[in-house]
């Protein structure tokens, strides 16, 4: 095993779980440490997907240093820690506390911090993180209902989480190729730097970053960055991939617990011809049998049922001041977890989960421990396979996928 991946959540997982897929990698995810390692065996990559995002920051370090001592009993030669291309972190962290601890377990001088996804129009300019054409903190993200990001300047953000000192390398040095990049970030250790925020526009430039980093022990970043790391292995894309999907026949469904821009938009687009229902948080909170309802929705029809709870910024602030935004969105995820779990009790056994915290608690509520991650639907978001459960599931990152993701997410899965 070369490569061991920490992710910080369970979309987030499935996307680098494919982009290293794509490049050549045999890859494996498995949700939290297993009691088996048997799972992974063969892998060259293995993917420790967590949900610990925005849980307290000691317990996400904590589960972060177990999952990188487990990988590293397992060989891995490099440590990757995967957070959101929009930086997804709350104003305790968890991205800075779990790169420091994860850099002082594995011991090292420097770590690179690159969220940049340009396939999906991230991109990070002067240390700057761009979504499109707007800054971070011009872009729907600005509203998100537990990570709102207010800041676009991620030296400021991650000097903000870290202990250490943050430096960036920009743009112009990065273009300069792998050796000027290197330079550089011996030069911001000399200065007594920890990290280096790398620019990224495009993808040579991740390319260029991932061979800079071929030695060192720790990368953090997005998954667009990890793209140049298995060639450091000697490992490259098949010159043609053949797609492989799921062996999954059943039902389907879709479950939306996301309420970015792209997750509405998708809902839009299938509301008038899908059979679709709104989750309502308020009778979710007044003990309604709202599971019960949903389970009856799906069983009335023989198309694919939507089930979303996702709303606009202005319903989510009403709900989060009645609730509080940890209980809001705990209480919304544990009813779309139960609902799922029903649906596949129910034979709708190939099912797409968009969010990111939502996929979580869906996974954790199905007892899915192990996915086989099979061929993208969109940039980031592949079909997987259980492996311990003939159930097909597609994680999808809450700003991910084209406006027809779901439509298209059930053509090459029909
Ligand atoms: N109507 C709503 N009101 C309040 N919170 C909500 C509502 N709908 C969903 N949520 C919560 O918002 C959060 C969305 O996060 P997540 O699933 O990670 O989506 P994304 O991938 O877009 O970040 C979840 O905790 C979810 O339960
Ligand atoms: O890097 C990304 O943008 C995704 O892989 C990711 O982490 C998305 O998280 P959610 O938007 O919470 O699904």
């Amino acid at each position: 095993m070369m490569l061991g991946i920490i992710a910080d959540d369970y979309t987030g997982a499935t996307d680098i779980a494919v982009t290293l897929v794509n490049e050549g990698m045999r890859v494996v995810q498995v949700l939290g440490v297993p009691e088996d390692a048997g799972v992974v065996a063969g892998a060259d990559a293995v993917v420790v997907a967590l949900k610990s995002r925005t849980i307290a920051p000691a317990d996400a370090v904590s589960q972060s240093l177990a999952a990188c001592d487990w990988l590293r009993g397992l060989g891995a030669r490099q440590i990757f820690f995967k957070y959101c291309s929009t930086f997804d972190s709350t104003a305790q962290g968890n991205i800075g506390p779990v790169a420091d601890a994860l850099g002082d377990a594995l011991g090292v001088g420097m770590a690179f911090v690159c969220p940049a996804f340009p396939v999906n129009k991230r991109s990070v300019y002067m240390g700057h993180l761009f979504v499109g054409d707007r800054l971070l903190s011009e872009s729907p993200m600005k509203d998100h209902p537990l990570t709102p990001m207010r800041d676009s300047d991620l030296v400021r953000l991650m000097s903000a989480q870290s202990a250490h000192d943050v430096g960036l390398i920009a743009l112009p040095v990065v273009m300069e190729g792998p050796q000027a990049i290197a330079d550089a970030a011996r030069a911001l250790v000399a200065e007594g730097r920890r990290y280096a925020v790398v620019d990224a526009v495009c993808e040579a430039d991740l390319r260029a970053i991932g061979r800079a980093a071929a030695d060192m022990a720790l990368v953090t970043g997005g998954s667009g960055v990890a793209k140049g790391l298995p060639a450091n292995f000697g490992i490259h894309a098949p010159a043609e991939g053949t797609a492989h999907w799921p062996d999954v026949t059943g039902g389907a469904a879709v479950l939306a617990g996301s309420c970015s821009a792209a997750t509405r938009g998708q809902i839009a687009r299938v509301r008038d011809s899908w059979p679709v229902l709104k989750l309502d948080v308020d009778r979710i909170a007044a003990g309604a049998d709202v599971v019960a309802e949903a389970l009856a929705f799906a069983a009335a029809t023989d198309a694919i049922p939507l089930i979303y709870a996702s709303s606009d910024p202005d319903e989510v602030a009403a709900m989060q001041a009645k609730y509080g935004r940890d209980r809001a969105g705990a209480m919304v995820e544990d009813t779309i977890a139960e609902i799922a779990n029903g649906l596949v009790a129910a034979g709708r056994t190939r099912l797409v989960v968009a969010g990111g915290e939502t996929s979580g608690a869906v996974l954790n509520g199905l007892g899915v421990r192990a996915l086989r991650i099979c061929s993208e639907i969109d940039p980031g978001v592949p079909w997987c396979q259980a492996l311990d459960a003939p159930v097909a599931l597609a994680l999808k990152s809450g700003n991910f996928g084209s406006p027809d993701f779901f439509v298209k997410a059930f053509e090459v899965l029909p």
